[in-house]
């Protein structure tokens, strides 16, 4: 009997090759390697790949060619224009063919946040979509600790003083830093998004720093959860806000601003910020204006509303701490996303229950 088949996107296995040898043991393999998208709707439209029972994805740096994975990738080209208006569920449930065969059960990529991604309509064709935020936990939480460190001791500004090789910029530094930098130690760090990544730059800052944690979350999480960082929980989101020394955004793109021009004034004044989820998570122009009026004192951002443009504005002030988003790019975080993404298919196929899955909410037929 022929093996079932799983379509990788992208790039070749580095790191995990004695999975990737179990891998496939049971499966055969198929590469799209980097098609752009209307090469890889063409392969779709003509089944080159065969009846794949999985997409895997195992980095993030290719595989993505195509594009954002909207409607028009899952189901099918025509459905497209009239996504935004129609009646979604009614059109996939009616009898338009899908671009994905119906063999297609889950989709395992490389990185945390899966805002490229219509998690919905897999979920309507019963394929399960499974992120790696696991493998990326632990270098984006240490990220997320430099960009606050930075953000509390000014060391932006110390940086640049000492990078322009200046010794005017270099005093100014050093006499002046002193007058404005903090220790984190005894202050409240505020957690928009205590999941994964938020727990653990938790634990790192109530561990390292001694800093109070208080979050907030579309849900309360388990007691044990906010015992092991003494955390406590806000339901209202300007109420955290108006307590926290700083804020670090760490929740996944809903598709809407969780910081919006009406919740800076909520801050505490002379906060700081941290961005470590997305760009669009954040109201830019807000932060800006912020920042200007002093409202609040620093920020330290790893994501941008428009990558890969950076804000000129944000760019110009020696109070902000700017990366390229690279709090996750590690070659650990490659290792765990390679994994994780087998390991997510292997167990699957296997027991019937992936380790990952986002999107389980919206699978309609049971599995
Ligand atoms: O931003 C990085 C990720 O989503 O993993």
């Amino acid at each position: 009997m022929s093996k079932p088949i799983i379509l990788q996107l992208g790039d070749d296995i580095k790191w995990n090759h004695e999975l990737y040898a179990k891998l496939r043991d049971k499966f055969a393999i198929r590469r799209s390697y980097s098609m752009d998208r209307a090469e890889f709707k063409a392969a779709l439209e003509r089944k080159d790949f065969g009846d794949f029972v999985a997409m895997f994805r195992p980095f993030w740096n290719t595989g993505g060619e195509m594009g954002n994975w909207d409607a028009e990738l899952i189901i099918k080209s025509f459905v497209s224009s009239s996504f935004e208006h129609s009646g979604f569920l009614d059109l996939l449930t009616s009898n338009c063919s899908s671009l994905l065969p119906t063999s297609c059960r889950i989709f395992t990529s490389a990185g945390a946040g899966f805002d490229w991604v219509d998690t919905k309509a897999l979920g309507a064709r019963n394929i399960i979509y499974c992120n790696s935020a696991a493998a990326c936990t632990e270098s984006v939480a240490d990220g997320a600790i430099w960009l606050l460190l930075s953000t509390f001791r000014a060391f932006t500004w110390s940086a640049a003083c000492a990078r322009s090789a200046d010794p005017a910029q270099f005093l100014d530094a050093t006499r002046n830093t002193g007058s404005l930098a903090r220790n984190p130690n005894g202050h409240t760090l505020g957690i928009i998004g205590l999941g994964k990544i938020g727990f653990r730059l938790a634990q790192k800052a109530h561990a390292a720093f001694g800093m109070k944690i208080i979050y907030n979350d579309i849900r309360r999480m388990p007691q044990e959860v906010e015992a092991a960082v003494d955390a406590e929980y806000y339901s209202s989101l300007d109420a955290m806000l108006g307590l926290s020394d700083c804020v670090v955004v760490a929740t996944p793109f809903a598709g809407h601003k969780v910081l919006n021009a009406n919740n800076f004034p909520a801050m505490k004044p002379g906060a700081r910020l941290v961005n470590i989820a997305r760009g669009k998570c954040v109201d830019e122009d807000a932060l800006v204006d912020a920042l200007e009026s002093g409202r609040i004192s620093a920020a330290g951002l790893d994501v941008h509303y428009n990558e890969p443009h950076v804000n000129k504005k944000l760019a110009k002030m020696s109070n902000v701490e700017l990366l390229s988003h690279t709090t996750g790019a590690t070659v650990d975080s490659h290792m765990g996303f390679e994994r994780l993404g087998m390991e997510n298919i292997l167990q699957f196929f296997e027991i019937g229950k992936a380790i990952s899955p986002v999107n389980l909410e919206w699978i309609k037929a049971s599995l």
